[in-house]
């Protein structure tokens, strides 16, 4: 299948089991959201699926190839990861956060970026809505500005698969809907997207497909009308909701 598959990923924490032999796909071309509880595991299944941290079994494939058995800078040119919190201490520009992102495609000789590299980066600046805080020091922009600037540096290192997680969590509603648009058409372009996201309304919205974990196993995957049923909030998530057609989209809308 083209796209990114993991299967039977399991990665331990001391004694305890955070990913538990989880399997799940995300379709070349389209947006799949992971979604879950606090503490599911979300986070250490989407690093662990792109080389990051130890896992104890199981296997990634991309477009068929193995994503484990991959060097660090091969797998960089396929795939980006947008964290959660990916801070820096360092006084450095948001031009030179963003060029991060070309590292992979620069030969070890080159020590300046390239015009290609330059045009790539004021590029996906411009994809933000950054282009103005480029000479701006990382470090003084807002959470939400920050935010998107690590997805401009994603998007500069032009990914096959772009991995995020919680992208919109600083976002007001307005640059929340300019990343996920954005999303959605790097996806209609072919790219594949695992997003983590914790706004269900959000992600019912935007996503293709959803993948529910919860207690580090997946419990459920399928189109968001499917899965975001009150007998799945109920029993992931603890709370009596009800779910209605958004009056606008016809997509599942949760009212709790
Ligand atoms: N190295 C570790 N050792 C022990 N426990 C860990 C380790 N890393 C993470 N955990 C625990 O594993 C669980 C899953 O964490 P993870 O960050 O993957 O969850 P998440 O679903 O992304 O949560 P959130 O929605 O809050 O971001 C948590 O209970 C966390 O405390």
């Amino acid at each position: 299948m083209s796209g990114l598959v993991v299967t039977r990923l399991s990665v331990h924490g001391g004694e305890q089991t955070i990913v538990d032999a989880a399997t799940l796909s995300a379709p070349a071309g389209q947006i799949t959201g992971l979604v879950g509880p606090n503490g599911a595991g979300k986070s250490t299944m989407m690093r662990a699926a792109l080389g990051l941290g130890e896992t104890v079994g199981g296997e990634v494939h991309f477009a068929g190839a193995d994503l484990l058995a991959m060097g660090r800078r091969e797998r960089a040119k396929i795939c980006a990861f947008v964290e959660q919190t990916a801070t820096t201490e360092t006084r450095i520009t948001v031009r030179e956060v963003v060029g991060l992102g070309r590292l992979p495609h620069q030969p070890s000789w080159q020590a300046e970026p390239s015009e290609k590299d330059e045009t790539i980066v004021e590029q996906a600046l411009a994809a933000v809505e950054l282009s103005a805080f480029a000479d701006r020091v990382f470090n003084t922009l807002s959470g939400g500005e920050q935010q998107r600037v690590h997805l401009a540096r994603a998007l500069a290192q032009q990914p096959r698969l772009l991995v995020l997680d919680e992208p919109t969590s600083h976002l007001d509603m307005r640059a929340q809907r300019h990343m996920l648009e954005l999303l959605r058409g790097r996806a209609t372009a072919g790219l594949t997207v695992l997003m983590a996201i914790h706004d269900l309304n959000l992600a019912a919205g935007y996503c293709d497909r959803l993948v529910v974990m919860n207690y580090g196993r997946i419990v459920a995957e399928g189109a968001p009308e499917d899965v975001l049923t009150p007998a799945l909030l109920r029993d992931v998530y603890g709370i009596e909701a009800s779910v209605i057609a958004h009056p606008v989209t016809g997509k599942p809308l949760i009212a709790y």
